[in-house]
């Protein structure tokens, strides 16, 4: 998440604020009250109104967001969207699918759960995203982009026979109409003719600036609009001076032909079957209103095209480079709670009582130093990003790289196979790209990079549990899904200067390589200097601490929680040995058998659910393993879904894979065998 909040105090007040306290600061939400009161009030209130409504709702979500934390930009841009859809449409019956729906707060808000808000992405809180067990008129838990036409099509389709069909609409953003799905669902709802609106939020941006040809498209349009507005200001002008008006107006007319020739306003859809309207003003609510109940009367897919500015009332909107995307929670709700009893690690492997563990730099930062890196020392190497630039660390590499840097915009199929395509032309890509969005491009990674066996490297970045955005952001996932695949190499890093290891010997692999590191830092001391650690070579694990009856294979970033649970059980007598597995595939087994041979426990540690992932590796590979006598304990995440918390902590704990978890584990084992 970017975007610092603005100083406090500087959240904008609008002009016609309904009622002002003696400091001329707007007071209470009298229109979001009344709202509140009654679900159809909206519909009821008077229509010159509705503008009054659209100011409250800002003003509450700026105050709102701006004191915990969350998606800001998105929402501030939909406001007016969103007060015409819940006039013209009563969702209680009618159906709303929002995109990624990282823009829904307004629809939380309009939907009586403005009281949840101080909740926002918090433990037990209110969810960020549609969350269905929050309201009925939230239909699904959605996070990841491009799929709201393709879901509001199978709502639509399953009622195009009742005689009285709910009405049913997308609300999906002019980036995630790129993602390919958006494109597949229009290809086939534009010819199936089934009634929904689709309306396009088109503010130019998605976290950055949009990429790709159809958001230079969608400029053109909007810049066209710009274009007319002039016209009509040079028809006025021209009128005005009787003389030479007439000439000069049919010169107007030709230009004005040829320009729609040149670029007639939505053409792309309309050759897909789908009704073409804008484009709109997005933060005209009265004309919303008036297109979205003319559209709710049209057959077939009606696409309204709304020109919108994305974080509009926020001061700092118009010159944020990510035009204040998300707000980051203040400190006060996640700062992680002091562990009682810190181990502060030294470089030589001794341990000092300690105050509080360091963070150093996040896994994201040491990802990106060490691709820069790379980058200067080898000019095949190129970053592929897909809509993430900040979110993966990269944006001052694009602006010191910018040749050997790609945004692909949210197409990640498209991405992956790009990459495979860059690496069978004898460059090295290195794939920046969240766990759980690169479960979009499996097929690619499967057909295109792995079944041809090219050396891509994935940089799986948020992989594990990523706290607040809950379970659609969660990657959890990709030891499963790339385990399978032949020819992968995968691996994870315990702190920066394994991460720094990993990627140069991924770039050296003739295979695809998948490294994964998580959501946060980093640990500040690294356990063993550089000079003195295993040679990283796929397949070697690394030994941290000897012990006798139990050992911890732990994997990647959890190497340290098993670090602190075998120091806090050196301090109770209990040796155990800690192991940095380093490699989920192909995995240590020379070393595993010796360790399944020589203790009673052996318990695999992994940030990743439990079936499929590392632990799943060592039981499979123990299971063709002779005089194996350690039992085996996998510590990873449960089978389901894990819901968002305020800190990636609490969730780590309640999985039992923080270093309590592991030191439980000891100790009931040890307990239970004694008896
Ligand atoms: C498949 C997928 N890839 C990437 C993301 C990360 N992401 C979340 S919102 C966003 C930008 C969306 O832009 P747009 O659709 O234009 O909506 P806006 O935020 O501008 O309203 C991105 C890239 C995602 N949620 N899903
Ligand atoms: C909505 C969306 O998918 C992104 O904004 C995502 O929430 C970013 O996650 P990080 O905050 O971990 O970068
Ligand atoms: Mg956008």
């Amino acid at each position: 998440m970017s975007a610092p909040p603005p100083s406090p105090g500087s959240n904008p007040v609008p002009a016609d604020s309904p009622a002002l306290d003696d400091d001329g600061a707007a007071v209470g939400y009298p229109l979001l009250d009344l709202i509140e009161s009654s679900p159809d009030a909206l519909r009821e209130l008077e229509r010159e109104r509705l503008p009054e409504v659209c100011d409250e709702l800002r003003r509450f979500l700026l105050e709102a967001v701006l004191s915990t934390g969350g998606h800001l930009g998105s929402n501030l841009g939909v406001v007016e969207l969103t007060v015409a859809l819940h006039r013209v449409f009563d969702f209680r019956r009618d159906r709303v699918v929002y995109d990624t729906s990282h823009q829904a707060y307004p629809h939380k808000v309009l939907t009586g759960r403005r009281h949840l808000f101080p909740t926002l992405r918090q433990t037990g809180g209110m969810c960020g995203f549609t969350n269905p067990e929050e309201s009925e008129q939230d239909l699904f838990h959605l996070g990841h982009a491009g799929t709201s036409i393709s879901l509001a099509t199978g709502l639509a389709r399953a009622t195009a026979h009742e005689p009285d069909p709910p009405s049913v609409v997308a609300v999906i953003g002019d980036s995630s109409l790129g993602a390919g799905v958006a494109f597949e669902a229009l290809n086939d709802a534009g010819s199936a003719g089934e009634k929904l609106i689709v309306v396009l939020n088109d503010n130019e941006w998605s976290i950055s600036r949009s990429v790709g040809s159809l958001g230079r498209y969608l400029s053109r349009i909007r810049s066209n609009r710009t274009l007319q507005r002039a016209q009509q200001e040079i028809h006025n002008l021209i009128a005005s001076i009787p003389l030479i008006g007439d000439r000069v107006e049919r010169t107007l007319d030709q230009v004005r032909e040829v320009l729609r020739h040149s670029i007639v306003a939505g053409h792309v859809f309309e050759e897909l079957g789908v009704t073409y309207v804008g484009p709109l003003d997005g933060h005209d609510v009265d004309q919303l209103v008036s297109r979205l109940e003319a559209a709710r009367e049209l057959d077939g897919v009606v696409l309204l095209h709304t020109l919108t500015q994305k974080g509009k009332g926020h001061p700092d909107a118009p010159t944020h480079p990510e035009r204040v995307h998300a707000a980051k929670p203040p400190k006060s709700i996640t700062a992680p709670r002091a562990t009682p009893e810190s181990i502060k690690v030294q470089p030589s492997g001794g341990c000092l009582e300690g105050t509080t563990v360091e963070a150093g730099i996040s896994h994201t930062e040491a990802f990106a130093s060490a691709l820069a890196a790379e980058v200067e020392r080898d000019p095949r190497v190129h970053a592929i990003v897909a809509g993430m630039p900040s979110g993966t660390g990269l944006v001052q590499f694009a602006e010191r790289f910018p040749a050997r840097f790609h945004d692909v915009g949210i197409t990640e199929q498209h991405g992956v196979a790009m990459a495979a395509g860059m690496a069978k032309a004898g460059l090295r890509p290195v794939v920046a790209i969240y766990s759980t969005f690169l479960q979009r491009a499996y097929d690619q990674v499967f057909q295109e990079v792995a079944l041809q066996n090219l050396p891509v490297v994935f940089a799986m970045d948020r992989a594990g549990l990523v706290g607040q955005d809950g379970p659609t952001h969660n990657g959890v996932f990709d030891i499963a899904y790339l385990r399978t695949l032949p020819n992968f190499t995968l691996c994870a890093p315990r702190d920066a200067t394994d991460a720094r290891r990993m990627l140069e010997l991924g770039l050296r692999l003739d295979g695809p390589t998948g490294i994964r590191y998580p959501r946060g830092s980093c640990p500040g001391r690294e356990r063993v200097h550089e000079s003195e650690r295993a040679a990283m070579v796929p397949g070697l694990a690394e030994v941290l601490l000897e012990g006798e009856d139990v050992v911890i294979w732990a994997y990647g970033a959890l190497v340290p929680e098993a670090i602190l649970a075998a120091e806090r059980l050196r301090e109770r007598g209990i040796l155990v040995g800690v192991v940095d597995a380093r490699f989920a595939k192909p995995l240590d087994e020379e070393r595993l058998a010796k360790d399944l041979r020589s203790h009673r426990l052996l318990i695999t540690l992994e940030e990743h659910q439990r079936a499929g992932g590392f632990g799943s590796a060592v039981l499979e590979s123990a299971s063709r393993m002779r005089g194996a006598r350690a039992q085996i304990r996998v510590l990873g995440i449960p089978d389901r879904f894990q819901d968002h918390c305020t800190r990636r902590e609490e969730q780590l704990a309640r999985c039992g894979i923080d270093a309590d978890g592991v030191e439980r584990t000891v100790v009931q084992f040890l307990e239970r065998s004694r008896v």
